[in-house]
């Protein structure tokens, strides 16, 4: 186990877990689940052993190559489809399978597939969207995980336009449930500041149709 060390001061802002949305759905910042030492550890297996591919899109009738790299895992022989392609899931490894359950007791619920991202650095990111795919029913709960650069993520309301960020650290989790996802879209913005890169473990429940 490593040292906890207890900080002589409070950061700034409210402290984890609390709610970041102020209506229409429920994001928690639970904070850092994974502590210092294991994070660095997990990131490192994670970059190396993950089989990353660059995602395909099709945006106003092209077929894109996004910067951002993919991997998806998941149980038994799934298919999911995203960004219009369906990809069959990778078998858990087991420091996915150790981090599902440890986000499955923070969380208290159940996820069956992952959606793993890699942003090289600030110059990748993703842009506005909604995980609202009917394989994962009305409400879903969709578990981030992040590990590596810390960066800003931000939530616009659907109708007022209203926005709302939070800085995901290294080892920590945001779980997106209830109505999130019919309200609010989400983004990972670019930004110049960032040179190192980040790795992001989106936890989903798939329902069989
Ligand atoms: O990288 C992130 O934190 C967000 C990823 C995301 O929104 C997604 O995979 O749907
Ligand atoms: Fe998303």
């Amino acid at each position: 186990m490593a040292e906890q060390f207890q900080l002589g001061f409070d950061p700034p802002g409210p402290r984890p877990p609390y709610q970041v949305l102020p209506q229409d759905g429920e994001a928690i910042y639970y904070g850092k689940i994974v502590s210092g030492e294991e994070a660095d550890g997990l990131l490192q297996t994670l970059l190396n052993e993950v089989p990353w591919r660059h995602d395909e899109t099709v945006m106003f009738g092209k077929r894109i190559v996004t910067a951002r790299q993919v991997a998806w895992y998941g149980d038994q022989d799934f298919d999911y489809t995203y960004s219009g392609h369906t990809h069959t899931a990778l078998e858990w490894s087991a420091p996915l399978l150790q981090l599902k359950e440890r986000v499955e007791e923070a969380a208290g619920a159940n996820y069956n597939s992952c959606l793993l991202n890699l942003y090289q650095d600030g110059n990748q990111g993703m842009g506005w969207h909604r995980d609202n795919e009917k394989e994962l029913g009305p409400q879903p709960s969709i578990a981030s995980v992040s590990l590596g650069a810390e960066r800003r993520f931000d939530f616009r309301h659907q109708e007022s336009r209203d926005k709302v960020s939070v800085v995901l650290e290294h080892g920590s989790l945001l779980v997106m449930q209830g109505t999130t996802q019919a309200h609010w879209q989400h983004q990972m913005p670019k930004t110049k500041k960032v040179t190192t890169p980040r790795v992001n473990l989106t936890f989903r429940r798939i329902v069989r149709q």
